[in-house]
C-alpha cells in the first residue's frame, strides 16, 4: 500500500522510526513532514496528509503528534477521513475492521518506538470487515457527513 506519514514537532523523532517500521513491512511511504523539531501546528500537517488520502495518492495515513489527540480531532473534521488514536494493539486493527479507519494517530509522548511499530503493523494488516453491521454503521458515518454539512 501507499502510506502517507506526517506529524508535528512533538512527533518528529517517533515519526522516523514509524517510517522505518512501515517500510520494513513492504509499503511505500511518503513523509509529509515536519522535517525538524521546529514548532509546527498539528492541524496544518494533518490537513496536508489527509488531503493526500482523499486525493487517492495514499491508501492510509499515520499521524504523529504529542498525544495523537490533536491530530485525531483535526483529521475527523475532514469529510472522508475516519481517524482514531490507537495506543493498543486491539484498537489498531479493530478500528479498520469495524470502523474503516483510514488515518491512525499516535502520540509520541505516550508510546515508544517498539509499541508504535506493532501498532502500525496491526493497522496496516487490517481490512474493513464485510460484516453487514459494520458496513451499515460506517455508511451511517458517511450519511452523517452529508446531512450535517447540508443542514438536514
Ligand atoms: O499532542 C499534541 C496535540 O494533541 C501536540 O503534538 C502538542 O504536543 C501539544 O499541543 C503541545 O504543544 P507544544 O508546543 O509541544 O507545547
Amino acid at each position: 500500500m501507499k502510506i502517507a506519514v506526517g506529524g508535528d514537532h512533538a512527533g518528529f523523532s517517533l515519526k522516523s522510526s514509524i517510517i522505518s517500521a512501515i517500510q520494513s513491512l513492504g509499503h511505500e511511504v511518503t513523509d509529509y513532514g515536519c522535517y525538524d523539531e521546529n514548532p509546527i501546528d498539528f492541524p496544518d500537517i494533518t490537513r496536508e496528509v489527509c488531503g493526500v488520502v482523499l486525493e487517492g495518492k495514499a491508501d492510509r495515513a499515520v499521524l504523529v503528534c504529542g498525544t495523537g489527540v490533536g491530530a485525531s480531532i483535526a483529521a475527523n473534521k475532514i469529510p472522508g477521513i475516519r481517524a482514531a488514536v490507537c495506543h493498543d494493539i486491539h484498537s489498531a486493527h479493530q478500528s479498520v475492521e469495524h470502523d474503516d479507519v483510514n488515518v491512525m494517530c499516535i502520540g509520541a509522548k505516550i508510546v515508544g518506538p517498539w509499541l508504535a511499530a506493532d501498532l502500525v503493523e496491526h493497522f496496516l494488516k487490517a481490512e474493513f470487515s464485510t460484516d453487514e453491521d459494520c458496513r451499515r454503521r460506517v455508511q451511517k458515518l458517511h450519511d452523517m457527513e452529508k446531512s450535517l454539512f447540508s443542514g438536514n
